[in-house]
C-alpha cells in the first residue's frame, strides 16, 4: 500500500498518544464530498485541490476527496492530490458497499476505490431494515454479507477503513438488533472506525446520546464516530452529544455546507470541543484553531457562496455589538457579551454604528481614529443625536463607516470643503438601433479659484457622474486617480418616506464601496431620487479619500466641557 504522503509519522505518533488518552477527537472533513451534495456547489478539480491543500494546513485529520466510482473529476483528484505534498491529513476516498446484485470480489464500484490508491476509505452501508427493504430491496442477511464481504474485500489495500452506518440513528429506533448486527457485521469485515450516521438530521442530540451509550453497552470493543445531519438545526449539538457519550471522530464540513439543510459545521465542533470543555478534548494540531474563519471564508470564496455573516465563531457578525448597552460593557471588559476570546478562532471583535448606540460607541469610534474623547464632551452627545436622527431617516452607519468618520470630523469643528458643487446633470439616452442605453453626465465645480466643467459618458448614470466629478477633481487633487468605485448597491427603504415629498415617496438607500492601493472604505448617501442618493454617496466616498491622504487635517485638542 502506498501512502499519500510519507511526512505523517510524528503527527500519527502524536495523535496515537493523544487518542489513547480518549482525548484526540479525530476530524474528518467531508466538504469536498458531503459538502458538495449540498445545492449550489460544484467544484472543479483546482478548486478541490485548493481546499484540500489549505484543509491539511488546518490540520484535520481526514479529507474524504469524493467518490471515485461516481465522476472523473473525483477520480482524478485522488490521482493529482499525490502531488500536494500533504503534511498532515490522510485522504480518503469514499463509496457504498457492493451491488446487492453481484458480489463484494468483482464490484466494479470498490475496485475503484482501491484503484484510487487512498490513505483511508470509508463505505456506507445500510442499517436501517426500512432502507434494506425498499432502497436496496434485498434481504436483511444479504445486507449483512454485503458489508462484511465489502469491507473484507478492501481491507488488505488500504490503511484505514471506516464504515459510515447510514441512517443509524433511526434504524436502529426501528430495530435495534438488526441496525448492531450491521455495526458488528462492519466490525468482523475490518472497519476500524464505525460512524453512526443521521443521516435524514432528524435525531435530537439526546437520542443520539442515549443511543450511542447503548451501542457502547452492546459492542464496547468497537471505535465509533458520528455523522450528523443538521434537518433540525441540531447537527453540531448531536455531534457533541456523541463525542460525549464517546464517540472519537467527527465527520463534518466547513461552514456546514452539505446534502440538503448541510452537514455538521466543522467551524463550530472543532472549538466547542476544544474551548468548552475545560481542556478534555483537542481536535487540530496545538495553535491551529484561530484559523478557522480564515478557512471558512477561503472555503466560501471557492464555492462561490456568499460568506453567513452570522455563522457563530468564524461569521463576521459572530463578535459585532450594535446595542449601546453591549458597547458600553464590552468596552469594559469583552467577556461580558463575548461567550471566548475571538482571536481564539482568528476573529475580531466588531463595534457598530446605529440609532441603538450610546455614548460609548462614539468614545470607540473616537479612540479608532486616535482622537479619544471625553463621554462628557458636548461633541459626542451632538453626533450620537445625529446618528440616531440621520438613521430613522434610512442612513445606516454599521456598514458605511467612512461616512460616519466624515460626519465623526466634522461634529469636532473640521470644516475643510476641498471643492464646491456649482450644478450637475445626468442622462440615459439610447442612440439610433443601438438597445443598450448611454449614459452622460457633466458636473461643474469650483476648487478654490479654480472652476472645472467636465463631462463624461458611462456604463450606468453612476459610473458617468463618477467620471465626470473625478475628470473635474483630478487636476487639483491627483491622489483620486487611484482611486477605483468597487460596488454599488441599492436598496428601496419602503417603510421610510422622505420629508421633502408628499409623504409617498419611499426613499432608497445607496451604499458605495471604494477603494485606492492601501484601502477600501463605504459611503452611504439616502434620498427619494435615485441619482442624488448616489451623488451623495459619490461625494462622500471622494471627499473621505481627499481627507485621508490630506497632511493637514489635524484637529485641535478636545477638553471635557
Ligand atoms: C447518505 C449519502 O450521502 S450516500 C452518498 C450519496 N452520494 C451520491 O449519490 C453522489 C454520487 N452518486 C453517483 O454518482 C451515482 O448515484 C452512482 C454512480 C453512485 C450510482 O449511479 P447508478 O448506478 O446510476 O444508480 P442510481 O444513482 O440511479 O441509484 C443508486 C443505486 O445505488 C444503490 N445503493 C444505494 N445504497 C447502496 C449501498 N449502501 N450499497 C450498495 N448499493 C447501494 C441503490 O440501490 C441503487 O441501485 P439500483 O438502481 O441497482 O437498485
Ligand atoms: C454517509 C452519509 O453521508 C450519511 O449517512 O449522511
Amino acid at each position: 500500500m502506498t501512502r499519500l504522503n510519507s511526512k505523517k509519522t510524528v503527527s500519527d505518533a502524536n495523535d496515537a498518544a493523544l487518542f489513547s488518552r480518549m482525548k484526540k477527537i479525530q476530524i474528518y472533513d467531508t466538504t469536498l464530498r458531503d459538502g458538495t451534495q449540498g445545492e449550489g456547489i460544484t467544484l472543479s478539480l483546482a478548486d478541490m485541490l485548493r481546499i484540500a491543500t489549505r484543509l491539511d494546513k488546518l490540520g484535520v485529520d481526514f479529507i474524504e476527496g469524493g467518490w471515485p466510482a461516481s465522476n472523473e473529476t473525483d477520480k482524478a483528484f485522488f490521482r493529482e492530490i499525490r502531488n500536494h505534498g500533504l503534511s498532515h491529513a490522510r485522504i480518503s476516498a469514499f463509496g457504498s458497499t457492493c451491488s446487492p446484485h453481484g458480489t463484494a470480489e468483482s464490484d466494479p464500484q470498490l475496485q475503484a476505490l482501491i484503484d484510487s490508491k487512498p490513505d483511508a476509505i470509508c463505505i456506507f452501508g445500510k442499517t436501517w431494515d426500512l432502507h434494506v427493504h425498499e432502497a436496496l430491496r434485498t434481504t436483511e442477511e444479504h445486507n449483512l454479507s454485503m458489508i462484511r464481504d465489502s469491507l473484507a474485500v478492501l481491507r488488505p489495500h488500504v490503511e484505514v477503513l471506516h464504515f459510515d452506518a447510514e441512517h443509524f440513528f433511526d434504524g436502529f429506533k426501528s430495530n435495534p438488533e438488526y441496525a448492531l448486527d450491521c455495526l458488528r457485521a462492519a466490525h468482523e469485515g475490518g472497519a476500524e472506525v464505525l460512524v453512526l450516521c443521521d443521516t435524514n438530521g432528524g435525531t435530537l442530540p439526546s437520542e443520539i446520546r442515549n443511543i450511542i451509550q447503548r451501542v457502547r453497552t452492546a459492542i464496547p470493543e468497537a471505535t465509533l464516530g458520528i455523522h450528523t445531519h443538521n434537518d433540525s438545526d441540531t447537527a453540531v449539538a448531536g455531534a457533541i452529544e456523541a463525542v460525549l457519550a464517546g464517540a472519537q471522530l467527527v465527520q463534518g464540513t466547513i461552514n456546514g455546507y452539505g446534502e440538503r439543510c448541510g452537514n455538521a459545521n466543522l467551524c463550530s465542533i472543532i472549538p466547542n470541543l476544544e474551548l468548552k470543555h475545560n481542556g478534555a478534548y483537542t481536535c487540530l494540531p496545538e495553535g491551529h484553531m484561530n484559523q478557522l474563519a480564515e478557512v471558512s471564508r477561503f472555503v466560501s470564496d471557492i464555492c462561490n457562496l456568499h460568506p453567513f455573516d452570522r455563522q457563530p465563531y468564524v461569521g463576521t457578525s459572530a463578535f459585532a455589538h450594535k446595542g449601546g448597552v453591549h458597547i458600553s460593557a464590552v468596552r469594559r471588559n469583552p467577556r461580558t457579551y463575548e461567550h471566548i476570546e475571538p482571536r481564539a478562532v482568528g476573529n475580531a471583535q466588531r463595534i457598530l454604528l446605529s440609532r441603538l448606540s450610546g455614548r460609548s460607541s462614539i468614545l470607540h469610534m473616537a479612540e479608532k481614529y486616535n482622537y479619544p474623547l471625553d463621554k462628557n464632551d458636548k461633541a459626542v452627545k451632538t453626533l450620537l443625536d445625529e446618528i440616531k436622527a440621520r438613521e430613522d431617516k434610512g442612513y445606516e452607519y454599521a456598514s458605511a463607516e467612512a461616512s460616519f468618520e466624515l460626519l465623526f470630523f466634522r461634529a469636532l469643528g473640521w470644516t475643510k470643503e476641498y471643492f464646491e458643487r456649482i450644478t450637475f446633470s445626468v442622462s440615459d439616452s439610447v442612440r439610433g438601433r443601438d438597445s443598450s442605453p448611454y449614459a452622460e453626465a457633466t458636473v461643474m465645480i469650483r476648487v478654490g479659484d479654480r472652476i472645472e466643467h467636465t463631462a463624461a459618458t458611462g456604463k450606468g448614470q453612476v459610473n458617468a457622474l463618477d467620471v465626470a466629478l473625478r475628470k473635474a477633481l483630478t487636476p487639483c487633487y491627483p491622489s483620486l486617480a487611484e482611486m477605483r468605485l468597487e460596488d454599488y448597491k441599492v436598496r428601496v427603504l419602503p417603510g421610510i418616506k422622505d420629508d421633502d415629498t408628499d409623504g409617498t415617496a419611499s426613499v432608497v438607500r445607496v451604499l458605495i464601496e471604494s477603494a485606492d492601493n492601501t484601502e477600501r472604505w463605504t459611503t452611504v448617501g439616502v434620498h427619494y431620487d435615485l441619482v442624488l442618493a448616489s451623488w451623495q454617496a459619490l461625494i462622500d466616498s471622494v471627499v473621505y479619500k481627499l481627507f485621508k491622504d490630506d497632511p493637514d487635517k489635524v484637529l485641535p485638542l478636545r477638553t471635557a466641557e
